[in-house]
C-alpha cells in the first residue's frame, strides 16, 4: 500500500497584501521550526494571491523554508490575448508547486464549468504543476442525498483525458460548499465517507495504485479543535485550510494535529 504524505494548504484566498504575506509565513515558519516540525511527516503548502507569490519565492528561498506554495487559479492557455489571467508558466517560473483548479468559489463567482476545469488540470500538469482539484456540493444537494454523486460526476468531468501516471500526482479536495467559511463543518464520518468515494471512483476510471496514490484533502471550517478527528480518518490524507490558515499559529497547530496531545 502507498504511503500518502499528509498535505496541510492554507488557502488564504482574497486576504494578505505582499507585506502581509511575507510576516505571515516568516510567522509560520518560525513557529514550525520552534515546534520542530519534520515536513517529511506533514507537507506544509500556503496559496496566496497572485501578486504575493513573487515575494513569497523571495521568503522561501532566502531562508531556505520547506514550506512549499502555490495559485488560487491558473489560466488553461500558456499565452496570448486573454486579459487577466495568468499563464501556468509564469507560476513555474516563480517556483510554484500546486494551482488550486475548479475551487467553488471560482465555480460560483466566475461560473467555472467542469469542461474549463478540465482545461486548467490539463494546463497546470503540462506546465508541471500539481492541481489540488476542488470538488464538493452545496447544500441542496446533500439536502437531496445526491452529495456523492454530485461529486463524483465533478470529479470524473475534471479527469476527462487525464492519464494515471498524471493522477498519481494530483491532490484533489473535497468541499462541501455549506461548510465553507460558515462554522459548519462535515463530519469526520462526512469527510470520510465522500474520501472513500472519491478513491473508489478513481480505482474504477483507472487503477487501485492510482487510487492509492492520490491524496484527498477535506475542506471545510478546519480549525486546530477539528482536525485530529478528521485527519484520524483513512481516506482523508490533509486538509485545504481557509480562515484559519490566516493566523500562522492556528495554522502551525493544525499542521501539527499530532502533537495536540502533548501541545505544540
Ligand atoms: O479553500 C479553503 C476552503 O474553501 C475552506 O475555507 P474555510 O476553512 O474558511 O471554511
Amino acid at each position: 500500500m502507498t504511503q500518502r504524505t499528509p498535505l496541510m494548504a492554507g488557502n488564504w484566498k482574497m486576504n494578505l497584501d505582499h507585506h502581509q504575506a511575507t510576516h505571515t509565513l516568516q510567522k509560520l515558519a518560525w513557529t514550525l521550526k520552534d515546534a520542530k516540525h519534520d515536513y517529511a511527516t506533514v507537507e506544509v503548502a500556503v496559496i496566496p494571491p497572485f501578486t504575493d507569490l513573487r515575494s513569497v519565492q523571495t521568503l522561501v528561498d532566502a531562508d531556505k523554508l520547506q514550506i512549499a506554495y502555490g495559485a488560487q487559479d491558473l489560466s488553461a492557455h500558456e499565452s496570448g490575448a486573454y486579459t487577466g489571467e495568468i499563464s501556468p508558466l509564469f507560476l513555474t517560473k516563480l517556483g510554484v508547486t500546486y494551482a488550486l483548479v475548479g475551487h467553488s468559489e471560482r465555480r460560483e463567482y466566475h461560473a467555472e464549468s467542469d469542461q474549463l476545469i478540465n482545461a486548467k488540470v490539463k494546463s497546470s500538469l503540462k506546465a508541471g504543476l500539481v492541481p489540488i482539484l476542488c470538488v464538493g456540493e452545496d447544500l441542496e444537494t446533500r439536502r437531496a442525498a445526491a452529495h456523492v454523486q454530485h461529486t463524483l460526476l465533478q470529479l470524473e468531468a475534471a479527469l476527462a483525458d487525464v492519464t494515471a501516471e498524471q493522477v498519481r500526482t494530483l491532490v484533489i479536495a473535497y468541499e462541501p460548499v455549506w461548510a465553507i467559511g460558515t462554522g459548519e463543518t462535515a463530519t469526520p464520518e462526512d469527510a470520510q465517507e465522500m474520501s472513500e468515494a472519491i478513491r473508489g471512483r478513481v480505482a474504477e476510471l483507472y487503477d487501485a495504485e492510482t487510487a492509492q496514490a492520490v491524496r484527498v484533502l477535506y475542506g471545510g471550517s478546519v480549525k486546530s479543535s477539528n482536525v485530529a478527528s478528521i485527519m484520524a480518518k483513512p481516506d482523508v490524507d490533509g486538509a485545504l485550510v481557509g480562515g484559519a490558515s490566516l493566523d500562522p499559529e492556528e495554522f502551525a497547530k493544525i499542521v501539527r494535529f499530532q502533537s495536540h496531545e502533548v501541545g505544540l
